[in-house]
């Protein structure tokens, strides 16, 4: 086993690379964020750490460099673990450890990580890197080879991905090329074979035009999009705004701005009832939104995106005729139309999970084929083994009906399209526009399958947010004393009431969330419980204000 000698390089090559402020920083839900300036460190160790746990899982381990919507100045790291999925939250701890140590304390620390973790450090480690197109990330990845190379391992570099191209090599690679093949090229071959035999010949259908307009943010999504558009024969053409040419990065754009703001991205043209979609900065979230002709503004997020995959899956699931156990998993966000209609309507079941993509992702995994989506745009689906084989059998099972067949077929297809690895911006786009075509529906057809209730999200700052607990997937409150009583008595007083109040995971704020009949019992709602929590869970500040 590795003594501290061991990593007498490791401080050699970390003197390139010192820990120039004494500020702590946390591995959160979404790996390291903060101003790329504060993080060469972070970087270098982050890529030690990534060598560390190849070596233990005896695969490629994921880098990804981005700050997804965060504003151009900040950066981050999210490491991706063999499947392509997140990483293990016990590493999450270990990263935030590593990552504030002092200088002279690191071979001290990784020294313990290798003994507690038991990893034999004469096995290869790889690790595959890539950055989103910030003017931070060049120098940040090279901080990362830096630190893979200082315990021997070796580093792919993608350069400029997007995360979920990323999560996808690192799956493929360690799947043995079961998943598809880990090139960019591989990337946009699978998802457009698969949307090719989808659409089949005719790109236009009833009342489903092939025409898209899409928000880049700015970002890397936009770059991909134009190689993913190189692949598509022109059966769906999308006119790309924000593409980075020459605005700023997520700078009012992007699925997060659109989705908060619950308004258009500057820079596209405001024209009544055309389809327009909107990706993140790391395009791993996506939102759909139209202006209706008198103007107002609909947004199609991520619990209407959920709904229209769930019900279209469901459907061919019936089609089929095979046995599968379908699942929707979604957090308290969703809106709770979306909820009523999957579970009335679409007769799927919907679990309910805390906040943040791994706690979909894994609960998703519970079923044979889970949906999930966070409201926010971010989310994917996920198949089981067995029904991946099961679907590949019906497929050319000439026993079966000709309708069963063709359902089976198009679940095959809608297996390649999708990047199950993690919410994909560019392969959720093409699921949708599938669907919308299949179904010859406009974007307004899609938009009234139910009606989002009216609701409103606030922030309360107060001295210590951990003196919030929840339960219930987050849906109630179990502290401070009296809080939760004093929601239940406020939700009572407004028709289809509902609220929540839980500590942010990526900012010092508590979150309320409230909805009702009206936007504006929604937004009175939403203040009243604002003002309960400042008053019960020590507010700072000014005292919410009402609203106008
Ligand atoms: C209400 C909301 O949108 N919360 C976001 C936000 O988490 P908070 O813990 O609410 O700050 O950031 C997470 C990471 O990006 C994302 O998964 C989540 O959906
Ligand atoms: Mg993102």
């Amino acid at each position: 086993m590795a003594g501290t000698g061991y990593f007498a390089a490791v401080k050699i090559a970390a003197e390139k690379h010192p820990r120039l402020r004494e500020k702590t920083i946390q591995y959160g839900t979404a790996g390291f964020r903060t101003k790329g300036e504060e993080l060469d460190h972070v970087m270098f160790r982050m890529g030690v750490l990534a060598a560390l746990r190849s070596q233990l899982k005896r695969a490629v381990i994921g880098a990804m460099i981005t700050a997804s919507h965060n504003p151009e100045e900040d950066n981050g790291v999210k490491l991706v673990d063999p499947l392509g999925e997140m990483l293990e939250a016990a590493w999450e701890k270990l990263a935030t450890k590593l990552a504030n140590v002092s200088d002279s304390d690191l071979p001290a620390v990784l020294s313990d990580i290798v003994s507690s973790c038991g990893i034999d450090t004469a096995v290869p480690a790889q690790v595959f890197l890539a950055r989103d197109t910030r003017p931070s990330s060049p120098s940040l990845a090279q901080a990362i080879i830096d630190g893979v190379q200082a315990i021997k391992g070796e580093v792919k570099d993608y350069g400029i991905l997007t995360t979920p191209q990323l999560h996808f090599m690192v799956r493929c690679e360690n799947s043995q090329g079961q998943y598809g093949s880990q090139t960019e090229n591989g990337y946009y071959t699978k998802l457009s074979n698969a949307f090719l035999k989808l659409r089949g010949h005719e790109h236009q259908n009833e009342r489903y035009h092939p025409q898209l307009r899409l928000d880049g943010a700015n970002g890397v999504g936009a770059l991909k999009i134009k190689e993913m558009q190189k692949h598509l024969n022109n059966s769906l053409q999308i006119e790309l705004f924000n593409d980075g040419s020459s605005g700023k990065l997520n700078y009012m754009c992007g699925a997060d701005y659109v989705k908060v703001q619950q308004t258009a991205p500057n820079g596209m043209p405001k024209e009544a009832r055309v389809r327009c979609a909107s990706f993140d900065g790391d395009a791993d979230r996506i939102v759909y939104f139209y202006q209706e002709k008198n103007g107002t503004f609909k947004l199609l997020d991520g619990d209407k995106i959920a709904t229209l995959v769930a019900g279209y899956l469901k459907e061919l699931v019936n089609s089929s005729g095979l046995n599968i156990n379908l699942g929707l998993v979604q957090t308290a966000y969703a809106n709770g139309s979306s909820t009523s209609y999957i579970t009335n309507e679409l007769q799927v079941p919907v679990a309910c999970v805390p906040t943040g993509v791994k706690h979909l992702h894994h609960k998703a995994l519970e079923y044979d084929i889970g949906v999930y989506f966070e409201a926010n745009g971010h989310g994917t689906v996920v198949f089981s083994e067995k029904i991946q084989d099961m679907v590949l059998m019906a497929a050319n099972d000439s026993s079966l009906s000709k309708d069963q067949e063709h359902a089976a077929r198009r679940l095959l297809w809608i297996i390649g399209l999708i990047n199950q690895t993690v919410g994909d911006a560019i392969s959720d786009l093409l699921l949708v526009e599938t669907i919308l075509h299949s179904k010859g529906w406009s974007i307004e057809d899609w938009n009234d399958a139910y009606t989002d209730l009216p609701n409103r999200q606030l922030k309360v700052k107060v001295k210590d947010r951990t003196v919030i607990q929840t339960t219930d997937a987050e849906r109630k409150t179990t502290s401070p004393k009296g809080l939760q009583e004093a929601i239940d008595a406020l939700v009572e007083k407004y028709p289809d009431g509902r609220a929540f109040v839980r500590p942010s995971g990526t900012e010092d704020i508590v979150r309320v969330y409230a909805e009702a009949e009206t936007q504006k019992n929604a937004d009175m709602l939403a203040h009243e419980v604002s003002v309960e929590v400042y008053n019960l869970a020590g507010g700072v500040g000014e005292k919410p204000t009402p609203p106008q």
